[in-house]
């Protein structure tokens, strides 16, 4: 049994919510996204949020709502592209569970994104969008506990893997 919250980081398209969800049914835990529950909480969507308010009042709700999650019984969460944009977001994670980055190239990550139109972010471009990788991935990898290349790998063996490393190392 995990004691602990396991945290899901990495950029757009990351597959930190499609596997979130996967993780939690075969660890039978709950699954909460950051993201949705930003919606939820604020009852706004987060394009919504980017375009009214703009960036920044995004990060703040983005932080209130990781802080409030903190204290629910274990469960896999999904974080936005962006968590580990705030120190204070990977402090908060650090203390309160393990930190598991699902990495990629840019290129594929981008494959997987540039059409969705949920993401206010992709709409600044693709080398924008590429510079914001490469000023996050150092956040990524020092935030993390345990680094998952999903590069060449299924999203159900992304997960296998996952469960096995939880598994020899709880
Ligand atoms: N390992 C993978 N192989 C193939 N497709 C994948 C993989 N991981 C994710 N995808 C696909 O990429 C898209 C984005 O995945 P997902 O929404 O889970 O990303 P995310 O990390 O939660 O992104 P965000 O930070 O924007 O919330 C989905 O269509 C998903 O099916
Ligand atoms: O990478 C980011 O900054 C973001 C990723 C998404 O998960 C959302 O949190 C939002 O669209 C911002
Ligand atoms: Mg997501």
């Amino acid at each position: 049994m995990l004691r602990k919250h396991i945290y899901l980081i990495g950029f757009m398209g990351a597959g930190k919510t499609t596997i979130g969800k996967q993780l939690a049914q075969k660890f039978n835990l709950p699954f909460v996204d950051v993201d949705q529950f930003v919606e939820e909480r604020e009852g706004i969507s987060i394009a919504d949020i980017f375009e009214r308010e703009g960036e920044a009042s995004f990060r703040l709700r983005e932080t209130k709502s990781l802080q409030q999650l903190s204290d629910c019984s274990p469960s896999i969460i999904s974080t936005g592209g962006g968590i580990v944009e705030r120190q204070e977001n990977i402090d908060e994670m650090k203390h309160h569970g393990q930190v598991i980055y699902l990495s990629a190239s840019f290129a594929t990550l981008y494959e997987r994104v540039a059409d969705d139109t949920t993401r206010p972010l992709t709409s600044a471009g693709k080398s924008t969008l590429h510079e914001r990788f490469q000023m996050r991935e150092a956040y990524y990898e020092n935030a993390a506990d345990l680094v998952v290349d999903t590069e060449g790998r299924s999203i159900s063996e992304t997960c296998d893997f996952i469960v096995e490393q939880l598994g020899n190392n709880s």
